[in-house]
This record gives C-alpha cells, sequence and structure tokens, in this order.
C-alpha cells in the first residue's frame, strides 16, 4: 500500500459519505455517516472534514445526497427542489474557494442531464472525478515541488496540509513527502497551529504513519526556529489565491512569511487550481472566516482564561503575492507570483 493510501478523509460507501472525523484524530479514528447534504453541511461548519480541497469534494458529495433526495420527492422538478441544499452547501464555510468551486462544477454538470433524467449516477461519476482529480494533482505537485528544493535542509510546515485535507497525499505535505522520500529533507517541523491544532493532532500523526520524522514547535517558536535552524523552506497550502497571487491560508501563515523573508527563508505555497479565486483581483476581498473565541478560550473543552474574558479568532489570514517565492500548482509553478505571472496558470 503507498503511503497516501493510508489516510481516506472521504468514501462514497453504499449510497452514503463517510468523514473521518477530525474533531477526534489522533485518539479516536471514527468515520462520520452523511446521508443528505443538510449533514454534509454541517459536517463541514463544525470541522468533521476541513481543508480546502477536502472540503470541495465534501460538498460535490453533498450535491449528489442533496439530487438524489430532491429526485425522490419532485421528480422532474428535482432541479428547483435541490435549491436550498445547495445554499446550505455554499454557506458551509467561507474563506475556501474549492468549495464554491466544486459546487459551479456539480451544477455545470447538473446543466448537461436531459430534463427528467434521474441526476444520481451522473453527479457521483463527476463527484468522484473532482475526487480522483484532486489525488492525481497532489502527486504531480508532490513531485514539483520537491524538484525546487535543491540544497539539503530542514522545512517547516503549517496547519495539516496533508491527506486529511485532500484526496489524499496532500498539498504542502505532498511536497514534503516527496522530498523527503527523495533525501532532501533532514527535518520537518510542524507548528502546532493554534487554535484547532491542526499541526498538533493531525500533520503530526500523518508523517508519524509515514515514518517521517517530526518536530512540533509552538506557533511562538517559528521566527526563533528560523534565525536558529537550518530551515530552508517553509511550505504552506492556501484556501484561496487571488488574480495577483495573495493567498489566503491558516492564521499565522502570514507571519511566518514576513518571518521567512526577513531569514532568507525561501516560502513555498502548494495547492491545486480549484484554489485560485480568478474572480477575486486581491487578498483584501476574501472573505476571512471567525470562529468562536471558545476555541481560544479552551483547550479540548477545558477553560483556560478566565470567565468574562473575550476572544478574536479570524481563523485565517492573508499573505501579500510578494511574500510567496514560489506558487506550485498541477498547471504549472509560479515564481514571484503577481497578475502577469499567475496568467499563465489560467
Ligand atoms: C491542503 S489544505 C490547505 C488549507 O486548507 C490549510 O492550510 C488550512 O488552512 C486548513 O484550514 P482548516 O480551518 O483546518 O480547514
Amino acid at each position: 500500500m503507498n503511503a497516501y493510501d493510508s489516510v481516506r478523509p472521504l468514501r462514497w460507501v453504499d449510497s452514503r459519505l463517510q468523514l473521518l472525523d477530525q474533531r477526534r484524530l489522533p485518539l479516536q479514528a471514527e468515520y462520520v455517516d452523511c446521508y443528505s447534504a443538510l449533514e454534509v453541511a454541517e459536517s463541514i461548519k463544525e470541522m468533521v472534514v476541513r481543508g480546502a480541497p477536502a472540503i470541495g469534494i465534501a460538498a460535490a458529495y453533498g450535491v449528489v445526497l442533496a439530487a438524489k433526495d430532491a429526485y425522490a420527492r419532485a421528480g422532474q422538478g428535482w432541479r428547483e427542489a435541490i435549491a436550498d441544499a445547495l445554499r446550505q452547501l455554499a454557506n458551509a464555510r467561507p474563506t475556501a474557494v474549492n468549495l464554491h468551486w466544486a459546487l459551479a462544477r456539480m451544477e455545470r454538470r447538473m446543466a448537461t442531464l436531459p430534463i427528467g433524467d434521474d441526476p444520481y449516477l451522473t453527479l457521483l461519476d463527476e463527484a468522484r472525478k473532482i475526487q480522483e482529480e484532486d489525488l492525481a494533482a497532489n502527486l504531480y505537485m508532490g513531485e514539483q515541488g520537491a524538484a525546487l528544493m535543491h540544497e539539503q535542509g530542514a522545512v517547516l510546515t503549517h496547519c495539516n496540509t496533508g491527506s486529511l485535507a485532500t484526496a489524499g497525499y496532500g498539498t504542502a505535505l505532498g511536497v514534503i513527502r516527496s522530498a523527503y522520500a527523495q533525501g532532501k529533507i533532514t527535518e520537518v517541523f510542524a507548528d502546532e497551529t493554534r487554535p484547532w491544532l491542526q499541526g498538533a493532532r493531525l500533520t503530526a500523526w500523518e508523517l508519524k504513519q509515514d515514518g517521517i520524522p517530526v518536530k512540533l514547535i509552538a506557533d511562538a517558536a517559528a521566527a526563533f526556529l528560523m534565525k536558529q535552524a537550518n530551515v530552508q523552506w517553509v511550505v504552506v497550502g492556501a484556501d484561496r489565491i487571488t488574480a495577483n497571487g495573495d493567498v489566503a491560508n491558516k492564521i499565522g501563515t502570514y507571519g511566518l512569511a514576513l518571518a521567512a523573508r526577513a531569514h532568507g527563508v525561501k516560502f513555498m505555497v502548494v495547492a491545486p487550481s480549484s484554489t485560485i479565486d480568478w474572480e477575486m483581483a486581491t487578498g483584501a476581498d476574501i472573505p476571512i472566516e471567525s470562529r468562536m473565541g471558545d476555541e481560544l478560550l479552551a483547550v479540548q473543552g477545558q477553560r483556560v482564561a478566565v470567565e468574562g474574558v473575550d476572544a478574536w479568532n479570524p481563523v485565517f489570514d492573508v499573505t501579500p503575492a510578494e511574500y510567496v517565492d514560489v506558487l506550485v500548482t498541477e498547471r504549472g509553478v509560479v515564481h514571484r507570483p503577481s497578475r502577469e505571472h499567475m496568467a499563465a496558470l489560467r
């Protein structure tokens, strides 16, 4: 079995979507069943499934469930009957554009269906394609990103961009997997990624499963690490990249980019083209999700700040394109992205 076969965040089994419950990892590996689009939307909101590409894939299967239900209820009128479910999926989380990309692709497929046809098998086929193409893109980006690493050294990554966040293998973590297999990486440092701890709970778990040595650091240690250690690259994923190359990703990414530039460490963003929002000119317009303050005020359900203290909890930030040394996509690699350079990826 290949390493990237070992973890699957989503699987379609007997007319339902099963999601590996990422809220419980790494202590428990349990799948949650989704029988309806509403259950998929809730699972995205509650972060049972997370990571931009995985959210998109989940939404695509959500459309399959919605169409099945709409056809059972309304027959030929299923296109109208599905509208509410599509809205619920679209509103599940605001920042990752992959969600909207996947819904738009499913709607385009819906439009090709003759009136009156049962949409189920056609839409299931499209959702499966989205999932398969994402895995293929990751494997390819892994090779492309690894090829950019010319010197042996350590890498630092943020959040979780691995199999759990995608159809498999991962984006930034895919590059790390490929580069490690080629002997280019001496050490992987993973930010714990407060407050949800994607790094501590998910990235460390994935790398451990692959036998790739990983050292966890507090987010606050990143700049000092860059000063002290032989870190060659910071490698991260993205939730939305605008037409000028600005990058929204997990909160803390912007600070990493600033620190990397100050210390001569190169900054790589790895994302499939489904993460690029060509309609949005710059990162200033990206909707940034704010989550409940409780995520900060408590750790694993245990309150750490005194009652009455409030919190500000934006869960993404935007890194201006000028701090990105290289963007790796399945459509190609862009150095120092700008509106002009990005056009090569369209
Ligand atoms: C390949 S995943 C890329 C991004 O989605 C990832 O870095 C990230 O920020 C995920 O945020 P999350 O809030 O866990 O969904």
